[in-house]
């Protein structure tokens, strides 16, 4: 069974298309969204989250339809969601926080729900600061109350709107290894701005553009594509979609090259980049 099953999703906001006829299957292990900014990764987010229900096509989750309304109920028991603007009670405390939505998760009982609530502290670094107010925390240090609330519970699907945004890098990095522990066994599907992120943590993306999947596959399979279409020059080739200096002072080009060139290897953001420069190529894997 796919854990998450999206077929046809199209969703409309007034008359802007925000996803149209969007196919995505994430099954355990790390599956991430990127995309340019308004480019319908929130809203497939909240749609595998069951915030939203697509206008037109499928959603299957944890082999249940979320349209349902008693299978939704089934599937938010196993789900966890860090959504964009997760929006904090300041004046709790951590602890009091990660409590509180674990009532909502209905845990009961008070001792092995506050256990709970210290495992996940725990889980995510947040012991020090467990009795601060949210409201005196660094946005690192939120996001990772945020994550902390999402693993509540131990969940079969776990949804990460921009878990990394705003953290610098050495909490990026321990946010890394947070998420693909998660991903061990777990199915969770992210988005990233971050291609980084996304190179070091996705086993497959997919590439969301103006509401459509533009590219679904390994980070691999989608770096491949921009393989001979990236040179240094002593020049920056006027035919280049970008090009930029290096610290070595060579130029750096991504594009078609000219003849005689010495092509380097690609990385994933040169395929990326290419891929939204080529309005018309979508690629399915
Ligand atoms: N509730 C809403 N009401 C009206 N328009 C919306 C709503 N949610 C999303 N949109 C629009 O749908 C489009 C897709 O938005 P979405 O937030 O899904 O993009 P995104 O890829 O997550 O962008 P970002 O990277 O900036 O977060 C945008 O044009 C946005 O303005």
């Amino acid at each position: 069974m796919t854990t998450v099953s999206v077929h046809g999703a199209t969703k409309s906001f007034g008359r802007t298309r925000a996803l149209d006829s969007v196919d995505l299957d994430a099954d355990p292990g790390v599956t991430g969204l990127l995309g340019p900014n308004g480019a319908g990764k929130t809203t497939l987010l909240r749609m595998i989250a069951t915030v939203l229900v697509p206008d037109q096509g499928t959603v299957s989750l944890l082999g249940r339809d979320p349209a349902r309304p008693a299978d939704r109920t089934g599937i938010r028991r196993r789900l966890g969601y860090l959504p964009q603007d997760a929006g904090f009670h300041r004046g709790f405390t951590v602890f009091e926080f990660v409590d509180y939505v674990a009532i909502l998760k209905e845990m009961t009982d008070r001792r092995t729900r506050h256990d709970e609530v210290r495992r996940v502290i725990a889980l995510t670094g947040l012991e020090s600061v467990s009795a601060k107010r949210i409201r005196a925390l660094s946005g690192g240090m939120r996001r990772r109350v945020g994550l902390a609330q999402a693993l509540l519970g131990d969940p079969d699907l776990l949804v990460l709107d921009e878990p990394t945004v705003g953290l610098d890098p050495e909490q990026r990095l321990r946010f890394r290894e947070m998420i693909s522990q998660a991903g061990e066994g777990r199915t969770v599907v992210l988005s990233s701005h971050q291609t980084e992120d996304i190179t070091a943590l996705c086993g497959r993306i997919a590439v969301i553009h103006q509401g459509r999947a533009r590219f679904v596959g390994t980070p691999a399979e989608l770096t491949e594509q921009a393989a001979g279409r990236v040179w240094t020059d002593t020049q920056r080739s006027p035919d280049a979609l970008t090009a930029w200096r290096t610290g070595d002072g060579v130029y750096r080009n991504v594009g078609d090259p000219p003849a005689g060139v010495e092509l380097i290897p690609p990385t994933l953001e040169d395929a990326y980049l290419l891929l939204m420069s080529e309005p018309e190529l979508e690629v399915t894997r």
